[in-house]
């Protein structure tokens, strides 16, 4: 029986390895992680991450072919293939500090793999790595490993996104796959295909050298990415002209050689890979002397800064410049609908420049704890992509901060409402209700283009929302 170990059970090693365990039954699947407390969530009914349908595939095959577990070392050694999806956060200090990409954990795996490993492997990159972080890979083990013992790595990147990861894995775009010339890199990269084959058609399973495989992934999300900011752009050009986003959007979408996805204007992308692999980009574009292209890629990033600030100023001016003491009713703070994941949240900006203007926050997420929330919000210098248990507990509380339990409570006796996430449930909430249980005049701020600006309008609120003709209120710059 093949055996694959997957070193990391995050939101990628997780899912991915539980969907590799559904779809091929006659392969072992042990998940390793130095995280105690993740592993015991993994074994028990409340999985560490929320995830739409892991649960389902998870509790298929946990205790058959798949099995959770701390045992780092024995589950390494005892497989044919290591899926390696620890964290690559950006480097916090020291060289390429805020931008490079942090390859501890990467570089510990390597070493613990070398020292424990008594017979062949096919090491596979999963984490996002900077290009030719293979090579750096290869010499660990090489130097590290006892005689004989041969290593093949392959590149194959993850491209599913929080949220509809179980989809995304069941039915990819396509799998990609690097790994070296020659006799023994093929047939390394047959033994992957052989598995992916199991469920996924042959024409989607691309082959290419290891570094185009590093590159794509980091072109990939750099890609999206800079959609996002460009109709992110657009929609402050489109508030200072009266045109509406959503009809641009539409328009652009209808060009087969523009496509219709990731054009959705909002406050802003979060979530933990786009900056940080942004950023790696950048920073090796610049180690190359390639400082135009590094130049390029900043501005992406840039304009999600704008973006999430021009928000807070917006909510800010169009309540008579202050919303000191003012309740602000905050709906949504995970980065994306469908996840409790917090890292990189543009809700995290947005609440600080308000609670930095003196505004009480009263936040509801229907899957985001009140720990997080206290915990993303309290932290000045956040090493949000660090392994979990790495992270800073949450000391201080913020006091202007109330999470509440459901949307009517938070807008309860409120000044203004910010929507921060996507949710469905916010479309469906009784505004009405809500209105005559606000303070006036009240503000709805839809940083997600979600709601019935004309529907609320006619309810009595003031509405913003990003990229669309402005409310006639007076108080409503032209330019924010
Ligand atoms: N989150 C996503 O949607 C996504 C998608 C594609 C790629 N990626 C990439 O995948 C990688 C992992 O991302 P994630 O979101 O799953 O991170 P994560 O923090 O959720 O999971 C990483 C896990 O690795 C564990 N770990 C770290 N070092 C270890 C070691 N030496 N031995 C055993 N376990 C170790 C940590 O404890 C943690 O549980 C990153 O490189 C990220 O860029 C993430
Ligand atoms: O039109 C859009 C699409 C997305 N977003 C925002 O962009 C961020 C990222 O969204 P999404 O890409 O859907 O989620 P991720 O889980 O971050 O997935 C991205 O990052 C993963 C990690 O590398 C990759 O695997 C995926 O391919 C890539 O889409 C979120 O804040 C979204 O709200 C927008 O603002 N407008």
């Amino acid at each position: 029986m093949v055996k694959i170990c997957g070193i990391g059970a995050g939101y990628v090693g997780g899912p991915t390895m539980a969907v590799v365990a559904l779809k091929c039954p006659s392969i072992e699947v042990a998940v390793v992680d130095i995280s105690h407390s993740r592993i015991s969530a993994w074994n028990s009914k409340n999985l560490p991450i929320y995830e739409p349908g892991l649960e389902e595939v998870v509790k298929q095959c946990r205790g058959k072919n798949l099995f959770f577990s701390t045992d780092v070392e024995k589950h390494v050694y005892e497989a044919d293939i290591i899926f390696v999806s620890v964290n690559t956060p950006t480097k916090a200090r020291g060289l390429g500090a805020g931008k490079a990409a942090d390859l501890t954990y990467w570089e510990s795996a390597a070493r613990m793999i070398a020292d424990v490993s008594q017979s062949n492997k096919i090491v596979v990159e999963k984490s996002t790595v900077p290009v030719r972080t293979a090579e750096a890979i290869g010499r660990i083990l090489a130097h590290n490993s006892k005689k004989g013992i041969k290593y093949q790595i392959l590149s194959n990147p993850e491209f599913l996104s929080e949220g509809t990861a179980i989809q995304d894995l069941l039915d990819p775009d396509r799998v990609l796959i690097g790994g070296n010339d020659g006799p023994e890199g093929h047939e390394a990269i047959q033994k992957l295909k052989d598995i992916y084959a199991n469920w996924v058609p042959e024409d989607r399973i691309i082959t290419t050298n290891l570094w185009s495989a590093e590159l794509s992934k980091l072109a990939d999300n750099a890609f999206l990415a800079q959609r996002i900011s460009s109709i992110n752009a657009m929609s402050a050009l489109c508030e200072a002209t009266s045109a509406e986003v959503s009809q641009v959007s539409h328009a652009l979408s209808k060009n087969t050689k523009i496509g219709p996805k990731f054009l959705n204007a909002s406050v802003g992308f979060g979530g933990s890979c786009f900056q940080k692999d942004i950023l790696n980009l950048v920073y090796i574009c610049e180690s190359n002397g390639l400082v135009e292209v590094a130049n390029y890629w900043k501005e992406v990033i840039k304009v999600n800064d704008y973006q999430k600030s021009r928000f807070v100023n917006r909510v800010v001016t169009s309540m008579f410049n202050t919303v000191s003491g003012k309740k602000i009713a905050v709906l949504g703070f995970a980065f994306k609908k469908d996840t409790s994941d917090t890292r990189k949240t543009p809700a995290i900006d947005v609440c600080k420049g308000l609670l930095g203007d003196g505004a009480c926050l009263s936040i509801y997420d229907p899957q985001v704890s009140e720990e997080q929330i206290q915990k993303d919000l309290s932290m000045n210098n956040v090493e949000w992509d660090y392994p979990i248990h790495l992270q800073p507990m949450s000391s201080t509380t913020v006091k202007q901060v109330n999470v509440v339990s459901d949307a009517y409570e938070a807008t309860k006796d409120a000044h203004g409402i910010c929507i921060l996430t996507e949710w469905d449930e916010f479309k469906a909430i009784d505004y009405q209700r809500v209105f005559d249980n606000m303070q006036k005049p009240a503000f709805v701020f839809d940083g997600r283009n979600i709601l019935n600006v004309d529907k609320l309008r006619e309810t009595g609120f003031i509405v913003y929302s990003i990229g669309r003709p402005l409310d006639l209120w007076q108080n409503m710059p032209q330019q924010a």
